[in-house]
């Protein structure tokens, strides 16, 4: 796999919706709620059976209904567009 280019967390945000910057790195943050923990679970296990096909994985926590994701790449050292494409891919899920 080629080394991925820094975009940066703007030029990322200008692509999604509901996602902010993240506080003294280049990544980006969004906090999901769902109905109860395992809906929220459901959406972690299909993130991570993607995100494993991509070999690019999120940071993630999560209590009961609520899941607080970062995505940045340390390739890259800061946002790239494996971050976008994976942003895109959790909010598509998310329902
Ligand atoms: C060694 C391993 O393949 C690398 O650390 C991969 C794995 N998953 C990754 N995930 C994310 N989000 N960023 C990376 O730079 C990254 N690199």
């Amino acid at each position: 796999m080629t080394r991925p280019a820094k975009i940066g967390a703007a030029a990322a945000l200008a692509q999604l919706e509901g996602w902010t910057a993240a506080d003294g790195k280049d990544a980006i943050e969004k906090t999901y709620k769902f109905a109860d923990f395992n809906a929220a679970f459901g959406f972690m296990t299909r993130v991570a059976i993607e995100a494993d096909k991509r070999d690019h994985h999120p940071e993630w926590f999560n209590v009961y209904n609520r899941v607080e994701v970062t995505l940045t790449t340390h390739d890259a050292d800061g946002v790239s567009e494996r971050d976008v494409q994976l942003a895109k891919f959790m909010d598509g899920i998310a329902g």
